[in-house]
C-alpha cells in the first residue's frame, strides 16, 4: 500500500488559477475527500493526482515515486468516473476483465479475479448483463470493480455518485468505504456534498477558489472549523460577528452583548462565533444568552428548525423538537460554540 504526497501543486488555465500551492497527505490506506463547491479546483486536483494533467508547479508521490516520471501505462491506479464509462457493447464481466486482458494474464486468472471482483461489489451472476440492463448504481459498482481489477497502489474517484438518487447515494457511499476498507486501498474521493465527506471520510479536505482550506477528520472540519469558509461549507451554521469585550463576552455587531461563560481570546479581537443549530437549546428556567422572537420555522422530520431574531437584528438558527409559533420569544443557550478569527467569505 502507498501513500500519497502532494506537494506545492499549482495550476492555471490561462487566467484561471485552478489550484494555489496546494499541500495534502493521504496516509497509506485511508481515503481522503476533496469537498468543494463547483469550480473550487477538485477535479484538477484529481485529475494531476492521476497524472492525466500536469501541474505547473509541485508534485505528487505515491511513496517515494514521483508520479509525473512514470509512463501513464506503467501507473497503478484505479479510476471512478461520475460517468461510469463503462463499454456498453461489452458485458459486464467483460469490462471487468478488460484490463487484466490487456495484461495478458492467464485466461484462468482473469476468470477467478473477475469472479472476485463481483463478488466484492455485490454483482455475483450479472457477470452476463450489459450495461445498459443495469441500474446506475449496479453500473457503478461495475465500475469499481474493473477500477480495482488491476489491484492498483490508489484508488481515484471523482463524483462517482452523482448520477443517482439521493436514498442510492447513500447506500453506494456505505459500499465504497467498505470496500475501501476491505481492500485497505488508499482512496481519494471528489464530492461537493458535504454529508457525503463525513460519512465515508477519514479526512477532509476543505477546498475553496483553488485552495485547501481546512485539512482534518470529518469530527475537526464539522466540530473546530477554522475559517468561516468552513463552518458554512460544512453543515448549518449561525456565525455572529462582534467584537471580544472582556472575559467571556462578546459584543456583536447589532449591538447586543453576549456571555458566553468561557474565555474568547484576547478582548478587542474581531472574531466570529460560530453556532451549529444543534447546540443550541431552549431555556425555560435559567439563564438564556440569547433573548429573540422566533421568525420561522420549518418541520424536518426528526427536528424542527427555526431562527430567531436578536435585538439587534442578528438571526440565530436552532433546532427544537415542539411547535413553536412565529413571534414567540425564546431564550437560548450554546452549550457547544467555535470561535473563529479567520473569514475567508462565507460559502
Ligand atoms: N481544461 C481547462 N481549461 C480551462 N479552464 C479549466 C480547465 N479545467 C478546469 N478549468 C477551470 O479551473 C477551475 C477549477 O476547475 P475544476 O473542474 O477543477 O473544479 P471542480 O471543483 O472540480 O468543479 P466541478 O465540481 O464543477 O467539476 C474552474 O474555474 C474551471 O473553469
Amino acid at each position: 500500500m502507498m501513500d500519497i504526497s502532494i506537494r506545492g501543486v499549482s495550476k492555471t488555465f490561462g487566467e484561471t488559477t485552478a489550484l494555489e500551492s496546494v499541500d495534502l497527505r493521504v496516509p497509506s490506506g485511508r481515503l481522503a475527500t476533496l469537498l468543494g463547491a463547483s469550480g473550487c479546483g477538485k477535479t484538477t486536483l484529481l485529475r494531476i493526482i492521476a497524472g492525466f494533467e500536469s501541474a505547473d508547479a509541485g508534485g505528487v508521490h505515491f511513496g517515494e515515486v514521483d508520479i509525473a516520471k512514470v509512463p501513464v501505462w506503467k501507473r497503478r491506479i484505479g479510476f471512478v468516473f461520475q460517468s461510469y464509462a463503462l463499454w456498453p457493447h461489452m458485458t459486464v464481466a467483460e469490462n471487468v476483465a478488460y484490463g487484466l486482458r490487456l495484461r495478458k494474464l492467464p485466461k484462468e486468472t482473469v476468470a477467478e479475479k473477475v469472479a472476485a471482483g463481483l463478488e466484492m461489489v455485490g454483482l455475483t451472476g450479472r457477470d452476463r448483463h450489459r450495461p445498459g440492463q443495469l441500474s446506475g448504481g449496479q453500473q457503478q459498482r461495475v465500475a469499481l470493480a474493473r477500477a480495482l481489477a488491476l489491484e492498483p497502489d490508489v484508488l481515484l474517484m471523482d463524483e462517482p455518485l452523482s448520477n443517482l438518487d439521493a436514498k442510492l447515494r447513500v447506500e453506494m457511499r456505505r459500499e465504497i468505504r467498505r470496500i475501501q476498507q476491505e481492500t485497505g486501498i488508499t482512496a481519494v474521493y471528489v464530492t461537493h456534498d458535504q454529508d457525503e465527506a463525513l460519512e465515508i471520510s477519514d479526512l477532509v479536505a476543505v477546498m475553496n477558489g483553488g485552495r485547501i482550506e481546512q485539512i482534518g477528520t470529518p469530527e475537526d472540519v464539522y466540530e473546530r472549523p477554522e475559517t468561516t469558509f468552513v463552518a458554512s461549507f460544512v453543515g448549518s451554521v449561525t456565525l455572529l460577528r462582534g467584537r471580544i469585550a472582556d472575559a467571556g463576552a462578546l459584543a456583536l455587531a447589532g449591538g447586543d452583548k453576549v456571555d458566553f461563560g468561557r474565555p474568547l481570546g484576547a478582548a478587542g479581537s474581531d472574531v466570529y462565533v460560530a453556532l451549529r443549530p444543534e447546540d443550541l437549546r431552549i431555556v425555560e428556567n435559567g439563564t438564556a444568552q440569547f433573548t429573540g422572537k422566533v421568525v420561522r420555522s420549518s418541520f424536518q422530520g426528526s427536528v424542527r428548525e427555526s431562527v430567531a431574531e436578536l435585538p439587534g437584528g442578528e438571526l440565530l438558527a436552532f433546532e427544537h423538537r415542539r411547535p413553536l409559533p412565529t413571534g414567540t420569544t425564546v431564550g437560548l443557550a450554546a452549550d457547544r460554540f467555535t470561535v473563529i478569527e479567520n473569514d475567508t467569505g462565507v460559502a
